[in-house]
């Protein structure tokens, strides 16, 4: 099974990250791919938080959203666009940060809002409060999909093991994990966070990122990648954007969970006994 993944360079004006959007699905589908995965903040990527929300919108007015909606119908592929910051209507004001499963006729299979918030300084300098613009979500979500269960969530969720486990155990086989991450963070954890969660899950991992230097100033580490259930890498974008594939074997997964059962061996754990 053919996939497709769009690293993408998302700037500050959504009408020209929706037109490279559909160009990536475009090219999805010319290259023979089923599935096309978009990274976190596919639709605007700014740092400016009242900028940016000038052009935010709801699910049911979004632009970038609805022209998504009508490539992969127009293509015939599936998209899972990895995430839009959206204006829901919330007591407190808040965005969600949502990612979307989209079926090869324009419709929205399932929805998944970020779980974890990246309130982080970094020793670098850069310090972000995803919090104070964003609300979490409260639910983990899979979906069936022409590859198998998936399992959904975005960025900073990557670091949260239990999430993968949760998804697992719920019958997910791939898992995707779409993202905007630093570049300091990047370079220390980033492939080998998303190795860790294919081989603990014995599953796909697919992971679309944002690369390179944004219109916004921010600089996001690249490497999309996509890891079989055995940890091997089967691809690994680099920095420049654009749309790259992967061919994945679904039986491997199988294959894998045969030659190590660990998630069959997995347990309930408890609070852990504290010897002093
Ligand atoms: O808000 C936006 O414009 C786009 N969203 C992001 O950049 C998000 C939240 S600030 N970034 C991350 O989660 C990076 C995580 C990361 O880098 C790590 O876990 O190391």
């Amino acid at each position: 099974m053919r996939i497709a993944l769009y690293q993408a360079q998302t700037g500050l004006d959504p009408e020209a990250n929706a037109r490279d959007l559909v160009g990536a699905v475009e090219g999805a589908a010319a290259g023979g791919a089923a599935m096309l995965f978009t990274p976190e903040m596919s639709g605007l990527l700014d740092r400016d938080r009242e900028r940016a929300e000038r052009h935010l919108r709801d699910e049911a007015s979004d632009p970038v959203l609805a022209a998504v909606l009508a490539a992969a119908r127009d293509k015939g592929i599936w998209v899972h666009l990895g995430s839009l910051a959206l204006k829901e209507a919330r007591p407190d004001g808040r965005l969600v940060n949502r990612g979307f499963l989209i079926d090869d006729k324009g419709t929205i299979r399932a929805r998944y809002d970020k779980i974890h918030l990246f309130d982080v300084d970094l020793p670098t300098g850069e310090s972000w409060r995803e919090s104070a613009a964003y609300a979490g979500g409260e639910r983990s979500v899979a979906a069936e999909t022409p590859l198998g269960v998936m399992g959904l969530s975005i960025c900073y969720d990557l670091r949260f093991p239990d999430l993968y486990r949760a998804l697992s155990n719920a019958g997910a086989t791939v898992l995707s994990i779409p993202a905007a991450f630093t570049v300091p963070t990047g370079e220390a954890h980033w492939h080998v966070l998303l190795r860790a969660r294919a081989i603990e899950a014995g599953a796909f991992v697919i992971a679309a990122a944002q690369a390179g230097r944004h219109q916004d100033g921010r600089e996001t580490y690249g490497h999309s990648l996509v890891v079989d259930p055995w940890g091997k890498v089967l691809l690994d974008m680099g920095r420049e954007p654009g749309v790259g594939f992967a061919d994945i074997d679904l039986a491997e997964v199988e294959a894998v969970r045969g030659r190590l059962p660990a998630i069959r061996h997995r347990r309930a754990i408890g609070e852990p006994e504290l010897a002093r």
